[in-house]
């Protein structure tokens, strides 16, 4: 099963949102995204978790950084993303905060461990133009 997540910049910065549950992973850190449905494309299903938890569109581009295993035989997979509009705000509809982080930030939040694996790869990200 393959977990789909966004990495959406804006302005040099990336979009992490804060956990609310379940207990043993509340208040950690992860990207927007969830689980892809059957018959959905991954990007499919990135545009509407963002819509859900996020209540914003996004354009999906890339992959960043190779599939990262989960337990219970599930994949992390990541796609670089943006906001179709700039201006708009991204809210934390069912998570407990979002917030934009920047590179010198990156590495202080406390990740879910699997994204902790992708951040060399976020970081690649956000150095590029
Ligand atoms: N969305 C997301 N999930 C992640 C990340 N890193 C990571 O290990 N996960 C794990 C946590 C969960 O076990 C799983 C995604 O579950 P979820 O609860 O967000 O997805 P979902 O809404 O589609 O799941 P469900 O309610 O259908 O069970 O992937 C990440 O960066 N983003």
């Amino acid at each position: 099963m393959v977990i789909v997540g966004a990495a959406i910049v804006r302005n040099g910065q990336l979009l992490a949102q804060q956990r609310a549950w379940p207990a043993d992973h509340a208040g950690q850190w992860e990207l927007p995204g969830g689980r892809v449905e059957d018959g959905e494309s991954d990007e499919a299903a990135l545009a509407r978790e963002c819509l859900e938890e996020l209540d914003v569109a996004v354009t999906v581009a890339g992959r960043v950084g190779e599939d990262v295993p989960l337990p219970k035989g599930k994949v992390l997979r990541i796609y670089a993303a943006s906001l179709v509009s700039a201006g708009e705000e991204p809210r934390a509809v069912e998570h407990e905060d979002v917030r934009w982080i920047s590179a010198q930030e990156l590495d202080d939040l406390d990740w879910l461990p699997a994204d902790r694996v992708l951040l060399p790869a976020l970081h690649t990200l956000l150095a590029s133009p």
